[in-house]
């Protein structure tokens, strides 16, 4: 029996956490779970799977929980989720917790030489290098639950690292794919949080309409997979249905393909090296699918996407303005305050005013991080 802490518990890749968790009992148990303010969602999981530890964003959570009663003990802040993602008793972390602020955490499981299953693909946007050395010191693995990622880890298994050729993303091209530019100027929230494909937290959702979802897992798969930025392509594949691919040096593509359902993923990231049967009745079926679709992936379509190569590319504290321009970018959106486009325009005045810092410390990512979030909100 596995004891998970579960961050970012309340969300969307959170809660499918839970289903996987609640079709294999004997497998795992929910021992701590991390959240931010959203105390509905939380309360009926901590009466289902009685936590030993809560961890919240804030006091007035921890009060409105403790309100209700809990048996749980209640930590807060991002100390809370570092404090719980190296407790002796967890025996593997999900960090699906939305945004950079899940450094931290990430940092102290692998310190502490948990399993990690890891969604929190801003975390490595923002410090890959910091990640990734402290992964390499202790031996331990990210284990993607990002679909693509989880899709080239799969493909990746058993094969040697100098003959991967290069890694090919999928991106379904988001929720305004079929609109050209200038139709973009008046688009709404409403419609930009349809995602053709996936159901997914606000944020990455219009991610995923700006294409920076796909440059945020580019640099994701940059850190996760030691390649260089010229051997990572993005297609654009509008089903969804293959969630990547990798081409080997004699040609031979190794795709990992499923219906859009991250249980799956977050599955495998658990279960790992075995496979267990998914708490989903749908398998995939390619007769009913009939025809999978490809297009080039154009950096005039979708300029978040060169930026995050460029910034990716640059390295230092570049990502880390990429990482926080579009967290505020995003969330200003999100509140009506700002236009689809201006997301793009806010990012990309973020990256030309800053002066790249290379190998960053943890105090100069934290402070680049804070000054281009600031920077921002001066500039709406
Ligand atoms: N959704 C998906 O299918 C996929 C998501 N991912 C990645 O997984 C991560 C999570 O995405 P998703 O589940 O969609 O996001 P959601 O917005 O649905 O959920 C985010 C979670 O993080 C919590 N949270 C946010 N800020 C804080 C904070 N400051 N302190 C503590 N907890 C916080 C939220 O708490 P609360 O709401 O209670 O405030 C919530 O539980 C992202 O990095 C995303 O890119 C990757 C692939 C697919
Ligand atoms: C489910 C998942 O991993 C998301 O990151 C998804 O890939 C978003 O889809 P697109 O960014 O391809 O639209
Ligand atoms: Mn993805």
């Amino acid at each position: 029996m596995k004891k998970i802490a579960i961050l970012g518990a309340t969300g969307s890749v959170g809660l499918q956490t839970f289903d996987v968790v609640r079709a294999h009992p004997e497998l795992f148990q929910v021992y701590t779970m991390a959240f931010g303010r959203n105390v509905d969602v939380a309360i009926p999981l901590i009466k289902e799977f009685s936590p030993k530890r809560v961890v919240v964003q804030d006091l007035e959570t921890k009060q409105a929980l403790l309100q209700e009663g809990t048996s749980a003990e209640v930590v807060v802040g991002s100390t809370g989720m570092v404090e719980v993602s190296a407790d002796a008793e967890v025996d593997v972390v999900v960090n699906a917790v939305l945004g950079s602020v899940g450094l931290e955490a990430t940092l102290a499981a692998i310190r502490a030489e948990k399993q990690i299953a890891f969604a929190n693909k801003e975390t490595l946007v923002t410090a890959g290098h910091l990640v990734m050395e402290e992964a390499k010191h202790h031996d331990v693995s990210l284990l993607p639950v990002d679909s693509e990622h989880s899709a080239i880890f799969q493909a990746l298994n058993g094969e040697r690292k100098s003959d991967v050729h290069k890694l090919i993303l999928t991106g379904s091209g988001g929720s305004f794919r079929d609109l050209t530019r200038e139709q973009l100027t008046n688009v709404t929230v409403e419609d930009a949080l349809k995602h053709p494909n996936w159901s997914m937290g606000a944020k990455i959702t219009i991610d995923s309409a700006t294409m920076m979802n796909k440059g945020l897992e580019v640099i994701e798969a940059h850190w996760l997979f030691d390649t260089p930025y010229e051997d990572i392509d993005v297609i654009l594949h509008k089903e969804s249905v293959i969630h990547s691919m990798v081409e080997f040096k004699d040609n031979s593509v190794i795709a990992q393909l499923g219906t859009p359902d991250m249980r799956g993923p977050i599955q495998y990231a658990l279960t790992y090296p075995s496979r267990q049967r998914l708490p989903s009745p749908k398998s995939l079926d390619l007769i009913e699918m009939g025809k999978l679709h490809f297009q080039e992936m154009s950096f005039e379509r979708f300029p978040c996407l060169k930026m995050a190569y460029e910034a990716g590319k640059v390295g230092g504290t570049m990502t880390t303005v990429l990482n926080a321009a579009n967290e505020v970018a995003v969330a200003l959106f999100l509140q009506n305050k700002i236009s689809f486009l201006d997301i793009e325009r806010l990012i990309e005045k973020a990256l030309q005013r800053h002066q790249v810092i290379h190998h960053p410390d943890l105090e100069t990512i934290l402070a680049v991080d804070v000054e281009t979030r600031a920077q921002i909100r001066e500039n709406v």
